[in-house]
């Protein structure tokens, strides 16, 4: 439905959000205006546009132009612009809350200019979602936001538009962002797309979300799960065994990056994990001092999947293990350093090149000791020929990533319900072709960064199905055991899920089955 079509109220919602009296938000009122933005080009009139600025709507256009993602352009992007640290930050925060913001910042510029987001320049339209993300999501001074908004329309979009993004972003400023939800409430045609457009998610995302926790009982955390989406996770690192140390030591060893402004702490459900306290990653790496390729940044839902399987039960020597979809390699980082330690073999399959060298990169600590090949996972190939058999086979399947929006800010907007078909088809076979591999006694561990029943449950079931030589095991007593406290993984399934609002990790589902 558009803008016009909707039912609208004549005023405007007025109230102001609580900014300091210069009408500087909280964040710039602390950061302060840094060289790159003194910097920053000027317009065709004159005026000033902040690099960090300029930056942020290039990954906006690198996004939408060219299918970039963005955690891949950022960087890119900040490199060629040379932005200062603080600059850096800035950008990103631009660049990422406005992509996960989208579907709000859209139906709020439709609120306030009266027309269907698709009748405005896609130019034109960054610059709008920018700018209503520093008013309503970063709280920056309304005077910059809306003034350096207008210098960007007129340096990277049609001039004559100047006074449109003037006007747009001058009626937002008049309404805080409550007043703007309230509006979005009113305006909506069900409570579905009001909560949707308010917590800016496709409101096919927010139905299959809602889905996975009611088969949980727990349908009443869908907002918890809806806002935790919206912000940027914590970097977690995983310190594999054969760093030399343990999370804990790493803590007590207070190690101190970026100038005593950021310090890894032995905290989040994995008993590998550390979380990075602000600071850069690759700091805190280097600061841990441990051998190459053991410490690396990897969610902790991640490395719980990871162990899962390895400490499903104790490992006996000369175990033969499978990832077998493997690229970029953080699980297969994590069972190669397992295997090393229990005495198994571990062979990694991954089918797209590029993404199989990834996987090299990653098993580092352990070179020489990963087979990687490079094959179809539904092809006997994967496993070495059609009477290779493993104890534990990871399938860490493609999926939607549904589970894993707070990282990819712009995912949420690519994927359609009607990658689900090809997805689980894939999924499916890919299962089939593991049990078809499985030695006697042996186990699967079925991984997705995706809550979607279609791509979690409904495919276990169904290679449960089709195989009734496999029976599912206790995933959740499994990853309890595991984990560094019990984690809250309730209804009747044997499924674990894990979420982002609950847990503080991606929303991995595991699912262990093994064969009689
Ligand atoms: C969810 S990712 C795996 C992430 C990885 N396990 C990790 O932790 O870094 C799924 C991977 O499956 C690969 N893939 C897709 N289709 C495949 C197939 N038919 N056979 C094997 N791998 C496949 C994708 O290229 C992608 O790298």
């Amino acid at each position: 439905m558009s803008a016009a079509e909707r039912p609208r109220r004549r005023n405007e919602p007025s109230g102001r959000d609580g900014r300091g009296r210069d009408g500087r938000g909280r964040g710039e009122q602390s950061r302060g205006r840094g060289p790159e933005e003194r910097r920053g080009r000027g317009g065709a009139a004159g005026g000033r546009v902040s690099a960090a600025r300029l930056v942020a709507y290039d990954v906006l256009r690198d996004v939408e132009n060219r299918d970039a993602y963005a955690n891949l352009a950022l960087p890119a992007r900040i490199r060629e612009a040379r932005l200062n640290p603080r600059d850096a930050a800035l950008a990103t925060e631009l660049a990422a809350g406005t992509l996960r913001g989208r579907g709000r910042y859209d139906r709020i510029i439709e609120l306030a200019s009266g027309r269907d987001i698709s009748e405005v320049d896609s130019r034109t339209r960054n610059v709008l979602r920018l700018g209503a993300h520093q008013l309503l999501g970063m709280r920056t001074a309304a005077h910059a936001a809306v003034n350096e908004s207008v210098e960007l329309q007129r340096r990277v979009a049609n001039e004559r538009a100047a006074g449109f993004v003037n006007g747009v972003l001058r009626a937002i400023e008049r309404a805080d962002g409550a007043a703007w939800d309230a509006r979005i409430g009113e305006t909506a045609t069900s409570a579905d797309e009001a909560l949707a457009d308010r917590t800016s998610h496709p409101a096919w995302v927010l139905r299959a979300l809602r889905a996975a926790l009611q088969s949980e009982g727990r349908e009443s955390e869908l907002e918890d799960l809806l806002a935790a989406d919206n912000l940027a996770p914590r970097v977690s690192l995983a310190l594999l065994p054969g760093a030399g140390i343990d999370a804990e030591t790493a803590e007590a060893l207070g190690i101190d990056v970026d100038r005593g402004e950021a310090t890894v702490t032995a905290s989040g459900p994995s008993p590998l994990g550390l979380e990075l306290r602000g600071g850069d990653p690759g700091r805190a790496i280097d600061a841990l001092d441990a051998p190459e390729g053991t410490v690396r940044v990897q969610d902790q839902g991640s490395q719980l999947a990871a162990l899962a399987l390895s400490r499903v039960r104790p490992v006996a020597a000369g175990e033969r293990w499978l990832d077998l979809c493997a690229g970029p390699g953080g699980k297969t980082a994590v069972l190669a350093a397992e295997a090393a330690l229990g005495g198994a073999s571990l062979r990694a399959n991954e089918v797209s090149e590029h993404r199989a060298e990834l996987v090299s990169r990653a098993v580092v600590a352990h070179e020489g000791d990963v087979e990687i090949v490079c094959r179809d996972g539904r092809d006997d190939g994967a496993f070495g020929g059609p009477d290779a058999r493993f104890d534990r086979i990871l399938i860490d399947a493609p999926c939607s990533g549904l589970g894993a929006l707070r990282r990819r800010p712009e995912a949420r907007w690519r994927k359609t319900p009607e990658d689900l078909p090809m997805l689980t088809a894939l999924q499916g076979e890919l299962f089939d072709s593991a049990v078809r591999h499985l030695a006697p006694g042996g186990v699967i561990a079925y991984v997705t960064c995706s809550p979607h029943l279609a791509e979690t449950r409904v495919v276990v079931a169904g290679a449960l199905k089709r195989h009734p030589g496999l029976r599912e095991l206790d995933a959740r007593a499994v990853l309890n055991a595991v984990a560094r406290d019990a984690l809250d993984l309730p209804g009747p399934q044997l499924g674990a899920q894990l979420w982002p609002h609950r847990h503080g990790t991606d929303g991995m589902f595991v699912a262990l089955v093994a064969m009689n």
